[in-house]
C-alpha cells in the first residue's frame, strides 16, 4: 500500500501532463534514431532517418526499388533509407560487402526466412550467419551445383519441357485460346526444379498449386519483405511457434513443403536405385555415401528443400522478363531468331549447343540485369571496427546493402540502363566489360552468391529457343496488362499471348 502510494505523485503527474510526456518520449526516440552511430552525416530524407515507418510502407507498397532509385539519384551513391539502413549504389564497394573474404554478415533481415525443427535452426545457406558451416555446407554440395553435375542432370528437364510444348499445342494453339504464359512458366519452372531435384515432379503444370506451396511462398517473402525491415518483430511473430500457430494455423503448408521435401529424401534413400541419370539429391546422398562426415540428413534435406523454395519463382521471374522483353521489341526477336535457326538446333534443345549462341546469351542477360528476380537491397551488417564505404566512415552493426535493381541502373556503368538492349553485352570494351559483369548482381556476389545459379541458366538457356523454334507469340492487348510487384523476389504478372505455330516450326527427335 504504502509503495504504490509513493507512485500516487508521478500517476497525477502523467495524467496531468501525459500529452507532454509523450511527446518528449517519442522525440527523444526519433532524436536517438536520428543521431545513432553518428549516422546523420548520410545523405537522405530526415523522415527517413527517425523512423523505419516510411521505409516499410514503400516496401508495402510493393515499389520500394522506384523510392530507392530517386533516392540515388538525388542523393547520390549512399543513402540512409531507414534509421539504421544504407542503400549503396557503386560498383567499387561490391568487394567492401559481399567479396568472398569480406568481415560483413547478413543482417537480420534474413531471420525471416529462416525455418526452425525440433532441432533447432535448419541449417540453410541462404540464412547462415556462421561462415565456417555455410562454406562447409556449400563445399560440400559444390558438385551437385556444379555444371559438370548439371549436364548429368540435364535430361530431367526434357519430359517437363515436352508437356509444356504439348499443354500449349493442346490448349492455346489447337484452340485460339490466349494463353496466361506468365503463369505456365511459373508451373514449368516448379516442375523442373522439382523434376532434377528430385528425379520427378508434381505435375504442377496440370495440377495447379495444389499443395499451396507457391501460395506460402509468396506469403513467405511478403512476410520477409515487409517485417524484414524491422527484423526484431520477427520473434513476435512467426519466429516463435505461438505466434505462427495464431497466424498460420496447426498444419502450415510450410510444414507441408517440409514433409514433402523430407518424404522425397527418405524414398530415394529407400529406393536405393543408381540406375538412370544422377539427380540432384542422389548426388548429395552419394556425397554422404563416400564421406558420412561431409554432410548431415539435415543438410542433404535442406539443399533439396532449398531447391524448390530458392529456384522456382526466381527462374519464372527470368523466363517472364526474356519473353515478355523479346515480345515487346520485334528488332530483337528477330535477330535472335536469326541466331537460333542458323545454328540449326533440334529437339530437344541442348544446354550445349545452346550456351554457345552468344546473342541468346547477351538476351538472357539483359532481360535479367533489366528485372532481377531480387529487387530489395542484399542487406549485411558492417563488421566490428567499422568500416568506410563510399569514403564515409560506418559504425558497426549497421545495415548496408546494395539492391542489384539500383545498380542495373546505373548509367555509369549500363549506359541509357532502362533500355533492352543486348548488344551491350557484345559490344562493351574489355575493361567496361569487366564492370557490367562485376556489377550484374541478379545473382548475388561473394560467398553468398547464388548456389543455382547454373541450373536455373540452364532452364532459361534450353527453354527459350525451344518455345521459338516452335510458336510465335503475341501479346494480348500489346501486353498492357503486365505488371509486376517487388516484395523481395519481383514476380511478373498478366503476360498473356495467343500462340501460333512458328512457320519453320521444329519438332521433338
Ligand atoms: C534466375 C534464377 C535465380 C536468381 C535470380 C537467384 C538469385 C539469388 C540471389 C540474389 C541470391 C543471393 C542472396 C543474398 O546474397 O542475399 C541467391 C542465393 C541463393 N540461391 Fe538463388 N537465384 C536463382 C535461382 C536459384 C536456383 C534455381 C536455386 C537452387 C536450385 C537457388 C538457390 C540459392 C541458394 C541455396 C542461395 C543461398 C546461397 C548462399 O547464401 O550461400 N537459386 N539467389
Amino acid at each position: 500500500m504504502a509503495v504504490i502510494e509513493l507512485f500516487n505523485p508521478l500517476l497525477d503527474l502523467f495524467k496531468q501532463y501525459w500529452v507532454a510526456i509523450i511527446g518528449l518520449a517519442t522525440l527523444l526516440y526519433l532524436l536517438s534514431n536520428r543521431y545513432q552511430k553518428g549516422l546523420q552525416k548520410i545523405p537522405g530524407p530526415w523522415i527517413r532517418s527517425v523512423s523505419s515507418i516510411p521505409r516499410i510502407l514503400s516496401v508495402y507498397k510493393s515499389f520500394s526499388h522506384e523510392d530507392d532509385l530517386r533516392l540515388h539519384k538525388k542523393y547520390g551513391k549512399i543513402v540512409r533509407i531507414a534509421p539504421n539502413s544504407l542503400s549503396i549504389s557503386d560498383p567499387h564497394e561490391i568487394n567492401t560487402l559481399y567479396g568472398i573474404s569480406t568481415k560483413f554478415y547478413k543482417s537480420r533481415f534474413y531471420d525471416l526466412a529462416s525455418v526452425h525443427d525440433e532441432e533447432g535452426l535448419v541449417p540453410d545457406p541462404f540464412v547462415l550467419t556462421n561462415k565456417e558451416l555455410h562454406s562447409r555446407m556449400k563445399r560440400n554440395a559444390a558438385n551437385a551445383y556444379s555444371m559438370n553435375g548439371l549436364l548429368q542432370m540435364e535430361s530431367w528437364i526434357e519430359p517437363v519441357t515436352e508437356r509444356l510444348l504439348q499443354r500449349l499445342e493442346e490448349r492455346h494453339v489447337k484452340t485460339g485460346q490466349p494463353c496466361d504464359l506468365g503463369k505456365l512458366l511459373q508451373l514449368y519452372a516448379m516442375d523442373a526444379v522439382f523434376s532434377l531435384t528430385f528425379g520427378k515432379d508434381k505435375d504442377f503444370m496440370e495440377h495447379g498449386d495444389q499443395h499451396g506451396m507457391m501460395r506460402t511462398l509468396d506469403l513467405m517473402t511478403d512476410y520477409m519483405a515487409i517485417f524484414g525491415q524491422i527484423p526484431w518483430i520477427h520473434k513476435f511473430l512467426l519466429g516463435n511457434k505461438y505466434g505462427t500457430r495464431l497466424l498460420l494455423g496447426q498444419d502450415t503448408s510450410e510444414e507441408a513443403i517440409m514433409k514433402l521435401a523430407m518424404s522425397e529424401v527418405d524414398a530415394v534413400r529407400e529406393k536405393d536405385d543408381d540406375s538412370g541419370p544422377c539427380t540432384f539429391l542422389r548426388r548429395l546422398l552419394l556425397n554422404q555415401k563416400s564421406n558420412p562426415a561431409s554432410l548431415t540428413d539435415r543438410e542433404i534435406f535442406t539443399h533439396s528443400f532449398g531447391n524448390i523454395a530458392a529456384g522456382s519463382d526466381t527462374t519464372a521471374i527470368a523466363l517472364r522478363s526474356v519473353m515478355i522483353h523479346l515480345l515487346q521489341y520485334p528488332d530483337v526477336q528477330a535477330k535472335l531468331h536469326a541466331e537460333i535457326q542458323s545454328a540449326n538446333l533440334q529437339l530437344p534443345v541442348s544446354f550445349v549447343a545452346a550456351n554457345s549462341l552468344p546473342y541468346l546469351n547477351a538476351v538472357i542477360k539483359e532481360a535479367m540485369r533489366l528485372h532481377p528476380s531480387v529487387g530489395l537491397m542484399l542487406a549485411r551488417y558492417v563488421p566490428q571496427g567499422g568500416a568506410t564505404i563510399c569514403g564515409q566512415y560506418i559504425a558497426q552493426g549497421t545495415e548496408v546493402g546494395i539492391n542489384p535493381w539500383v545498380l542495373h541502373r546505373d548509367p555509369q556503368v549500363y549506359p541509357q540502363p532502362d533500355i533492352f538492349r543486348p548488344e551491350r553485352w557484345l559490344e562493351a570494351e574489355k575493361e567496361h566489360l569487366s564492370l557490367m559483369n562485376k556489377s550484374f548482381l541478379t545473382f548475388g556476389a561473394g560467398a553468398h552468391t547464388c548456389s543455382g545459379r547454373q541450373i536455373s541458366l540452364m532452364e532459361v538457356t534450353k527453354v527459350i529457343p525451344t518455345l521459338l523454334l516452335t510458336y510465335d507469340f503475341k501479346l494480348v492487348e500489346d501486353g498492357r496488362d503486365i505488371s509486376f510487384k517487388n516484395r523481395w523476389f519481383t514476380p511478373q504478372k498478366g503476360l498473356k499471348v495467343f500462340i501460333t505455330k512458328a512457320k519453320n516450326e521444329v519438332s521433338f527427335r
